[in-house]
């Protein structure tokens, strides 16, 4: 197995997932999360905007609102990843990948303050290593705050026994599925 063949056989199951597996999933996922100390402690947090079958946050990102934390989501500026605030979904429009993003209009939120980031994956392995579409967005977002607490979100299906670390990759602190958490 390698890298593109792991990526190949996961967007291939992704595809396959129905949308009551996808809703199910998604609930359990957003439960286990608002049981995370850390994310009661986060006052603002960067989620993601699911695209073709990723877990869907929107339970969590609703969670948030209503406890008053900040709710952020990655616009793809220059190739990078700028957080912006997220406060609305009329305020959203479709970036790069199809992928709904902020609109120009919505606050830069300053990294240093973002607690918690939740990432979305293609595949993650055992010892928290993320497999993501290639671009290698996130491991150079991740070199801007090295500290910052780090958890990757996927179906079980999605945990393989390595993905073939190399040297630029930023291990997950914790990685969520909907029946476990990894490395707690
Ligand atoms: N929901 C979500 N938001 C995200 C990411 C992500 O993986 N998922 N990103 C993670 O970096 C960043 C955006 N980069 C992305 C890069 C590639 C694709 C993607 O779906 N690529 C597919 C198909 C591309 C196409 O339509 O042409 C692919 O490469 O197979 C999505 C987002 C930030 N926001
Ligand atoms: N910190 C970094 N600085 C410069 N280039 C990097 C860095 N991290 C990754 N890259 C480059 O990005 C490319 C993609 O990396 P990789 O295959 O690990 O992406 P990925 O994690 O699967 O995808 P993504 O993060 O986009 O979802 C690699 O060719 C690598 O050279």
């Amino acid at each position: 197995m390698d890298k593109d063949t792991i990526r190949k056989e996961m967007l291939a199951f992704r595809k396959k997932i129905g949308v009551s597996l996808r809703i199910q999933s998604a609930r359990k996922i957003c439960g286990r999360i608002t049981q995370l100390p850390i994310y009661h402690k986060a006052s603002s947090i960067l989620v993601y905007f699911s695209v073709r079958n990723e877990v869907s946050l929107y339970p969590l990102i609703e969670d948030a609102w209503v406890k008053g934390k900040a709710v952020s989501l990655p616009r793809m500026e220059q190739d990078e990843i700028v957080p912006r605030l997220f406060t609305s979904p009329s305020e959203l429009e479709h970036g790069d990948f199809h992928v709904l993003e902020p609109n120009v209009s919505c606050e830069k939120v300053d990294i240093k303050k973002i607690d918690l980031v939740l990432v979305p994956g293609v595949a993650f392995d055992t010892k928290g290593y993320r497999l993501g579409f290639g671009k290698g967005h996130y491991d150079r977002f991740f070199v801007h705050l090295p500290k910052v607490y780090k958890c990757g979100i996927a179906y079980d299906e999605q945990i393989v026994e390595t993905i073939y670390p190399e040297d630029h990759d930023i291990p997950m602190d914790l990685i969520v599925t909907p029946n476990r958490n990894i490395l707690e």
